[in-house]
């Protein structure tokens, strides 16, 4: 406090200054002179803060003009009339008056500082945080006032807001949480709801040596738990998932769904998990009922001639029906075997289908098409800027599965490098995306397919052991065309219903089929529905004859496509034909092996694959 008129009390703090100023002067035995006393007036009136000084007999002696604000009363009706409890609530008088004598009797017996609440002339209350202290050598009091009736009214709306969030959370069927994003998942707030959920009271959970949530979670869970969160954490978004608890006192396990998000602080740092755990134990076992009655059901179909877009009604296929139910009811990874062209990725697709991952990704990639050098990016992602020409970010085909299933079409040709790159993310140890540095944990089931005896591939050491035992967990077998010939009539129809648009069905002779049914079908039902593709587009049946006799009158072969097409209208669609015609004849000689087929036109497999694509050959 400086000593000059422009002095203010602005705050308690000045208060105590003034106090202090006036106990020196009076140590220092020196009278303070009417100038200062004036002085000294002057700013306890012009102080910030409201302020009075009470007397021994508790009359209000001065009272500035921020106290005349504060209750309304002016000085004339306050000085030397009222008396300091008057300004109070009942509740408070007796303590205020308590504290006044206490302090005459001795200073430090009194508290210096507290709240309490002033009744206005109004009859407003407007809750107060005083200050007082003794004027020395007197038997006055100088007491000093904030208002914090605003802060007052926040603290008890929160307050009120709190009751009403812990009685709805206590009422909620199921359990909010705040816990760290630790492996035990320790929790340091559990509603109410976790009695009931759990059969533990909260406390047991929340404790200071109370064992972590983790405990809790099934231990076949617990690691794609820790994993979902950890990933939706890094990635700053809500995780959501299902899994199983076990109950206190071995009370069985109750499957429940649990939604939440990572709390962060505004440096960015994670402070806590914040979520709802509810029942979902009814939701789950219907749904199991409901699968193993599909499953019921469609087993006891007879006959089926086809399923999720699969032609056939041979035993062989019947018996790949079943294995696809077998693997969609459980979470292993699958691996089909199959010469090409028998329908891999459709059965992969199925079995997605009829899991229960089929709301998530499912991401078919050919592991063949991809060059070394790129594997990685492909199959890891990158972030922008990992290298140059990495303009913006690119999603890997792990994280496009992530919680549906990544189908590793020609799984054998992945190097013996990325296989182990593969294995480690799959399993515990995660992946990182180029450029990027978190840890990504998938939760993906890959399903595989080869045409490739993958166990010759292990003795050859073109394969590592633990990464075909890692795939090679449910293997399902598609048969050849040529040993379900009783398919081909079914095939046929589908075919040509699918693509024939002048209704050539009738046209297809008996000798034909005959002539088909003898046929090898080196390139199975691929080559069956290109075969029936082209001869309802344009009018020609091409087989490229094995063994089999062709039927009288000769099936015309390929011609030339230039000759044949004369009606060609520009270079370009003249360039396009020739393409096709000539990619699907290099693919009939190659047994509709498609490398086979890339390598004898001296084309990279990817180029190849590409033009099937545009050309619209592998989906033909
Ligand atoms: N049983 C079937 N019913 C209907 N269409 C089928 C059947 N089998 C295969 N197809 C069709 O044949 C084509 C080839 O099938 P798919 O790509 O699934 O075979 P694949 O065994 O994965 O072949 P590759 O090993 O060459 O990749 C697809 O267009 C598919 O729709």
């Amino acid at each position: 406090m400086k000593n000059d008129n422009t002095i203010t009390i602005q705050n308690l703090k000045d208060l105590d200054l003034l106090v202090q100023q006036i106990r020196r002067l009076e140590q220092a035995n020196e009278r303070p002179e009417k100038k200062a006393l004036q002085q000294y007036m002057s700013v306890f009136d012009n102080s910030g803060a409201p302020a009075i000084i009470i007397e021994n007999d508790m009359l209000v002696s001065r009272a500035n003009p921020k106290f005349e604000e504060l209750t309304g009363f002016t000085k004339t009706e306050i000085e030397g009339r009222l008396k300091w409890p008057q300004f109070l609530v009942e509740e408070d008088r007796e303590r205020m008056v308590r504290y006044h004598t206490l302090r005459r009797i001795r200073e430090d017996k009194a508290p210096e500082e507290y709240e309490c609440t002033v009744v206005t002339k109004t009859g407003q209350l407007k809750y107060i945080y005083m200050k007082v202290g003794m004027i020395p050598g007197t038997r006055r009091s100088v007491a000093s006032f904030t208002d914090i009736t605003s802060l007052k009214l926040t603290e008890q709306a929160l307050r009120e807001s709190d009751r009403r969030l812990s009685t709805l959370m206590g009422n909620l069927p199921g359990m909010a949480y705040r816990g760290s994003n630790d492996a035990r998942r320790t929790m340091t707030f559990l509603s109410q709801g976790c009695r009931g959920l759990t059969g533990l009271d909260p406390a047991v959970l929340t404790g200071a040596d109370a064992g972590g949530y983790a405990d809790l979670i099934h231990p076949d869970d617990r690691k794609m738990v820790l994993a979902v969160i950890q990933k939706a954490v890094s990635q700053r978004r809500a995780y959501e998932m299902v899994y199983r608890i076990r109950l206190a006192d071995n009370d069985g396990e109750k499957w429940v769904w649990e939604k939440g998000v990572g709390v962060f602080s505004p440096e960015d740092e994670l402070v806590a998990l914040e979520g709802f755990i509810t029942d979902f134990t009814d939701q789950k076992r219907s749904e199991q009922a409901l699968v193993q009655e599909n499953i019921r059901l469609r087993s006891s179909m007879k006959d089926r001639y086809q399923f999720c877009g699969i032609i056939g009604k041979s035993p062989a296929m019947q018996q790949i029906y079943e294995m696809i139910l077998k693997a969609a009811a459980s979470d292993a990874n699958v691996i089909i075997y199959g010469e090409s062209g028998t329908g891999k990725e459709l059965v992969a697709r199925a079995i997605h289908d009829t899991s229960d991952r089929n709301r998530r990704n499912f991401v078919p990639v050919n592991c063949g098409a991809i060059p070394e050098g790129l594997f990685e990016s492909e199959f890891f992602g990158y972030k922008k800027g990992a290298f140059s020409g990495a303009h913006v970010a690119k999603k890997g085909y792990i994280d496009m599965a992530e919680g549906g299933t990544l189908f590793l079409d020609e799984v054998g040709e992945i190097s013996l490098h990325m296989q182990v790159k593969l294995l480690r993310a799959i399993d515990q140890g995660g992946y990182t995306p180029l450029g990027g540095n978190e840890v990504l944990r998938p939760e993906i089931r890959i399903v595989a397919a080869t045409n490739r005896d993958l166990k010759m591939f292990v003795q050859k050491g073109l394969m590592r052991k633990d990464f075909f035992y890692r795939i090679h967990i449910i293997p399902i077998h598609l048969p050849p065309l040529r040993e379900r010939k009783e398919d081909l009539p079914l095939l046929i129809e589908h075919f040509l219903k699918k693509y024939d648009k002048q209704d050539h069905g009738e046209l297809i002779s008996g000798r034909v089929l005959e002539f088909m049914n003898r046929y090898e079908w080196p390139g199975n039902v691929r080559e069956l529905q290109n075969v029936l593709h082209r001869y309802a587009t344009l009018n020609r049946l091409d087989l490229v004859d094995t063994d089999a006799h062709e039927p009288e009158g000769r099936l015309p072969d390929f011609r030339g496509p230039i000759e044949e097409q004369a009606d060609v209208p520009d270079f370009r669609t003249a360039v396009r034909r020739f393409e096709k015609a000539l990619i699907l004849k290099t693919l009939e000689q190659s047994r509709w092996h498609r490398e086979a087929a890339a390598k004898r036109l001296g084309l990279p497999v990817r180029t190849f694959f590409r033009k099937l694509k545009a050309l619209d050959i592998s989906s033909a």
